[in-house]
C-alpha cells in the first residue's frame, strides 16, 4: 500500500507551479509602477513641491478621496517612498514620509505614537499627552532639519472616534504649536468623500482645500493593471489572455462591476492557484470563472438560477430592475411594480398574467433570494407589499436577465 508520505511527496513533486512571486499578489504589496495612477502621483508631486525648495516654510495637506480597491494607499506610499528618494538625491532636502493606518491607531496618542515610532525618536515612559507627543516630534524634525509627510489612512475612523479637539489639534497643529518651520505636512486618505462633508466648518475647510478623486478603475485599466501583476508574479506566458479580460470585464466599473482592484488581483490570484491545483500549467478562463464564484459566491449562486426561471418571471424582474432605476429609491410597492410588469409585458408581446399569478413568482423570486418583500408598516395608507432587490442594482445582473428573456422568447417563436 501507498504510504500518505509517498501520496504528499508525489503531488508535492509533480505539482506545477505557475506563480513564482506570490507575495507580489498580495494586498501590501506595493509594486515599483501603478498604471493608470501616473497622474495622481504627478498631482501628489505638485501638492509637496514646494518642500524640495529648501527654504520651504509652510507644511501642506491634501485629502484623498475613492472607494475602496481604487489603490489610493497604494499610490500614497509610492509616492511617499519615491518623493523621499527624490528630495535626498536630486534636491539635497530631507523629508521623511510616515505612512499611519488610523483603523489600527484610531486615537490622536496612538497615531503621535506610531509616528515617535517610525522616526525612532524615543518617547519618555512617564506619561506624556499626544500634544506633548507631537510638539516633540515637531522639535525632533526641527533639530533634524526635516519635512515630514505623514499619511493618514483610513482617517474616517479617527474622524468617526476622536473628539473634537483632538480633530482640530491634529489637523490644525500648527495653529497649537508655533513654529517658524512649518514641518509636518498630511496627506488625508478617506474612503468616501461625505466622511469630510460631515465636519466642522473649521476643520473641514482646513483640509478639503485639495482634493484628490480616485476613480473606481474602468475595465481597461483593470486590465492593464492584471497585466503588468502578471508579468510580475506569474510564469511567462502562464495566463491565458481570456482571463484578463473576464476579470476586468467582471469588475470594471464601465461594465458595472464596483472597479475594486484589490478584488480584480484577488481573483487573478485565486484562479492561478486553482489552476496550480489542477494541474493545469496555463491559468485559463474556466479557473476565472472558478475563482470568481468562490469570491462572490452568493451572486454566482442566484445568478445561476436565473437560468431556470421562467419568461414572466423574468419580466417581472426586468420591470422590478426598471422601477428602482427610475425611481432611484430601495424598495417599490407591489402595485407600482405589477403596473410596470404589465406594461413591459406588453413590449414583449406578453399578454401579462394576472395578479394571483404574479404573487406566486413574486414568492418564487424571494425562495431563490433575489428579492425581498415586507408589509408596509405605519406611515402608509392600508398594508401593501413592499418589494427591493436583495443584489445591488448592477449592469451585468439587468444584461444577464434580458439575455435570458431573449432565449425564452426566441424558443417560444
Ligand atoms: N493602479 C494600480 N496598479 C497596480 N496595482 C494596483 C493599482 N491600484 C490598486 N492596486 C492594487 O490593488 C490593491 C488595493 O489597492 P489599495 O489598497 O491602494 O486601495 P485603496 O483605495 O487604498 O482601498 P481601501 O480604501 O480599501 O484601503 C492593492 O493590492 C494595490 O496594490
Amino acid at each position: 500500500m501507498v504510504s500518505a508520505k509517498d501520496i504528499l511527496s508525489d503531488s508535492l513533486r509533480s505539482s506545477v507551479l505557475i506563480i513564482k512571486h506570490k507575495d507580489k499578489l498580495s494586498p501590501d504589496y506595493v509594486p515599483e509602477n501603478l498604471p493608470h495612477r501616473e497622474e495622481k502621483i504627478k498631482e501628489l508631486g505638485f501638492v509637496f513641491r514646494d518642500l524640495l525648495a529648501g527654504d520651504a516654510k509652510d507644511s501642506e495637506r491634501v485629502v484623498i478621496v475613492g472607494r475602496t480597491g481604487t489603490g489610493k494607499t497604494a499610490t500614497v506610499r509610492l509616492f511617499g517612498k519615491n518623493f523621499e528618494d527624490i528630495a535626498e538625491r536630486e534636491y539635497g532636502v530631507k523629508v521623511k514620509y510616515v505612512h499611519v493606518n488610523c483603523y489600527r491607531h484610531r486615537t490622536l496618542y496612538l497615531i503621535s505614537q506610531e509616528i515617535a515610532n517610525a522616526l525612532k525618536l524615543p518617547i519618555p515612559s512617564r506619561g506624556l499627552s499626544a500634544q506633548e507627543v507631537f510638539k516633540m516630534i515637531h522639535e525632533y524634525l526641527d533639530r533634524r532639519n526635516i519635512h515630514l509627510i505623514v499619511a493618514l489612512d483610513e482617517f474616517g475612523h479617527f474622524l468617526n472616534t476622536a473628539n473634537t479637539e483632538e480633530i482640530y489639534f491634529l489637523v490644525r497643529l500648527y495653529d497649537e504649536i508655533s513654529a517658524i518651520i512649518k514641518r509636518i505636512s498630511y496627506i488625508f486618505i478617506v474612503n468616501e468623500s461625505h466622511s469630510i462633508y460631515k465636519l466642522d466648518r473649521s476643520i473641514r475647510d482646513h483640509i478639503a482645500r485639495r482634493l484628490i478623486e480616485f476613480p473606481p478603475y474602468k475595465s481597461m485599466e483593470l486590465y492593464d493593471i492584471l497585466k503588468y501583476r502578471v508579468d510580475e508574479a506569474f510564469n511567462d506566458n502562464a495566463v491565458d489572455d481570456e482571463v484578463l479580460q473576464f476579470i476586468s470585464n467582471t469588475y470594471g466599473y464601465d461594465k458595472g462591476g464596483n472597479g475594486n482592484a484589490r478584488i480584480a488581483i484577488e481573483t487573478l490570484s485565486l484562479a492561478g492557484e486553482i489552476a496550480e491545483k489542477e494541474g493545469s500549467p496555463v491559468v485559463l478562463l474556466d479557473h476565472a470563472k472558478k475563482a470568481n464564484s468562490t469570491i462572490n459566491p452568493e451572486i454566482q449562486e442566484i445568478v445561476d438560477s436565473l437560468s431556470y426561471l421562467d419568461l414572466h418571471q423574468l419580466i417581472l424582474l426586468k420591470a422590478l430592475i426598471r422601477v428602482l432605476n427610475k425611481s432611484k429609491a430601495d424598495e417599490v410597492t407591489m402595485g407600482t411594480l405589477e403596473e410596470e410588469y404589465i406594461s413591459l409585458a406588453r413590449e414583449f408581446n406578453e399578454e401579462p398574467r394576472r395578479h394571483t399569478q404574479v404573487y406566486e413568482y413574486l414568492r418564487k423570486l424571494k425562495v431563490i433570494g433575489i428579492i425581498n418583500t415586507r408589509q408596509s408598516g405605519k406611515g402608509m395608507r392600508g398594508r401593501t407589499t413592499l418589494v427591493s432587490l436583495s443584489l445591488p442594482l448592477d449592469k451585468r445582473l439587468d444584461d444577464y436577465i434580458m439575455q435570458q428573456i431573449v432565449v425564452r422568447l426566441k424558443s417560444k417563436a
